[in-house]
This record gives C-alpha cells, sequence and structure tokens, in this order.
C-alpha cells in the first residue's frame, strides 16, 4: 500500500441541526447541495453566490430549510454557520473563505483544494435506515462513485428489512448491556458466516 492509506475519521452528521454555508453555486456548488439534500432533506443550508444554478433555486422553493442569497461572498455569510463548502470558480477566493473559516473555528471544504479541507464529502449508499459512507481518501472520486453503483448494485433493496427487525429485537430486549451485546451477537452471526452462493 502506498504510504498509510487513509487516516479520515468517518462520522455521520444530523444535519437538520446544524447550518451549512455554500459559497458558489455554478456547477459543483449544485452537485454538493444536490448530495446533502439527497442524504439530509431537512438540512439547513444558505447559498451565497452572484449567480445560482436552477436547480439550487428550485430546491429553495422544495426545501424550506434551503436559502439563497444573490450576492458576492463577504465574510459576514459565515455567522452562525457549523459548516462552510467554498465552490466558487476563484481559487483566491475559496482561499480566503478557508481564512475566513477557521478564523471563526467552523469546519469547512473547499472544492478545488483537498490540502484546505478540514472534511471531504463521500459517495453514499442508501437501503432505508442503512448508510454506507465511501472514501478514496481524495485518490478517485470518480472510483468512489464506481463503488457506490457496485455496492448499490450488489446489497439487495430487503437489507432495510432485517435491519427492521433487528431494531424491533433490540427494543423488546430485557436485561443489562452485556446481555444485549451477547443477545444481538447472537442473532445477527449468520450475517458473518453464511457465505453468499
Ligand atoms: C477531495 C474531495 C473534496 C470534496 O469535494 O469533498 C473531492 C475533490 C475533487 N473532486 C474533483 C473531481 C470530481 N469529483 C467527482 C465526484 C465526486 N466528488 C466527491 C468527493 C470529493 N471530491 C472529495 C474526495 C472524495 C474521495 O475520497 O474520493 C464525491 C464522492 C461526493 C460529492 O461531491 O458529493 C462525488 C461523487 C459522488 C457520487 O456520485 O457518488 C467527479 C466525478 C463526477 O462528477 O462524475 C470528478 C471528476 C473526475 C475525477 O476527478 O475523478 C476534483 C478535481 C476538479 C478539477 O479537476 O477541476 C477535486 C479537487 C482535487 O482533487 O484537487
Ligand atoms: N470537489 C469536487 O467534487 C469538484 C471540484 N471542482 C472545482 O470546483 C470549482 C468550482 O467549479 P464550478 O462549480 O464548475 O464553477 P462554475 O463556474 O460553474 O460556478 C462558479 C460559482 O462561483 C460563484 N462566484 C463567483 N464569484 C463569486 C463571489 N465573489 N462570491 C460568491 N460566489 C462567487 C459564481 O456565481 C458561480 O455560482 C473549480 O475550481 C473546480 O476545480 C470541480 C469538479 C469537482
Amino acid at each position: 500500500m502506498n504510504g498509510k492509506g487513509n487516516e479520515l475519521f468517518p462520522v455521520f452528521f444530523r444535519l437538520d441541526k446544524l447550518r451549512i454555508v455554500v459559497i458558489g453555486g455554478g456547477a459543483v456548488g449544485t452537485e454538493k447541495v444536490g448530495a446533502i439534500l439527497k442524504s439530509s432533506p431537512a438540512a439547513a443550508i444558505h447559498v451565497v453566490a452572484p449567480e445560482i444554478s436552477a436547480e439550487i433555486i428550485a430546491w429553495s422553493k422544495q426545501y424550506p430549510a434551503v436559502k439563497v442569497f444573490h450576492k458576492a461572498y463577504d465574510p459576514h455569510d459565515l455567522t452562525g454557520a457549523d459548516l462552510v463548502i467554498a465552490a466558487t470558480c476563484i481559487h483566491v477566493l475559496n482561499m480566503q473563505v478557508q481564512i475566513d473559516a477557521k478564523q471563526k473555528n467552523i469546519l469547512i471544504n473547499v472544492a478545488d483544494t483537498p490540502e484546505l479541507c478540514d472534511f471531504y464529502l463521500s459517495s453514499v449508499v442508501q437501503k432505508g435506515d442503512l448508510k454506507i459512507a465511501i472514501s478514496t481518501n481524495g485518490k478517485s472520486p470518480t472510483f468512489a462513485k464506481r463503488m457506490r453503483e457496485v455496492l448499490e448494485e450488489a446489497l439487495p433493496d430487503s437489507i432495510d428489512a432485517i435491519l427492521q427487525q433487528l431494531n424491533q429485537i433490540r427494543n423488546k430486549l430485557k436485561g443489562d448491556f452485556e446481555y444485549k451485546v451477547q443477545k444481538m451477537n447472537e442473532i445477527t452471526k449468520a450475517m458473518k458466516d453464511e457465505k453468499p452462493e
């Protein structure tokens, strides 16, 4: 393996509780906002740019927490933000947004400069409540996209039914933590042992 491999730590944000500010509303801004809304339709997203795509405008009408601001960036746009995505076509402007965000201790993704990112977006596989995030450590986003397609195809939609059943069992289990761990491990053992045909 090349170097130390992928050292990113994946987490899953509750975006209904956080505000995201996206600077830039062109092709990449649209791709990022679309990816966020696909996973988290209740995400509070402010998009700031002189030109904002028709798709983002449509989303701002469809999703109550998406707001658009037709204006050039200024640092006040970051007020109240928990996460920022800098996705303008102007490299020095993206760098300035990164400096401003760091000064305010806000986590930032700079679309054209992975080195300046505090976090990357991932490819996302979803089957009901099951969600799998894929990262290539920035090495090949296209590989991440293809891996998503492979997993979307390989995992049956019915996998969510298993998850729902396990949740029902989990909620009914009486006993201490150790007992629950042991019981849930027993019930799910076949998932690990069964080899696909
Ligand atoms: C580092 C990262 C930071 C971040 O943006 O978060 C980043 C950076 C960059 N992407 C670039 C290009 C492309 N990005 C995509 C697509 C996606 N990019 C996404 C994430 C990430 N992209 C993060 C790392 C993720 C990882 O670990 O792999 C995905 C997974 C999630 C999402 O964006 O929602 C989404 C797929 C979603 C899906 O379909 O499942 C495509 C393919 C396409 O659009 O079809 C291309 C063109 C082909 C190619 O380059 O491969 C460029 C060069 C720009 C230029 O050349 O000008 C940079 C900058 C650089 O690398 O310098
Ligand atoms: N991370 C990723 O997945 C990818 C990143 N990129 C990078 O993303 C960058 C953006 O590319 P595109 O979206 O295709 O450009 P674009 O030209 O489609 O959109 C640029 C956006 O920036 C806005 N903008 C310009 N001046 C501004 C200002 N002063 N304040 C606020 N917004 C301003 C414009 O109004 C427009 O909405 C490029 O540098 C490209 O290298 C490209 C592909 C994928």
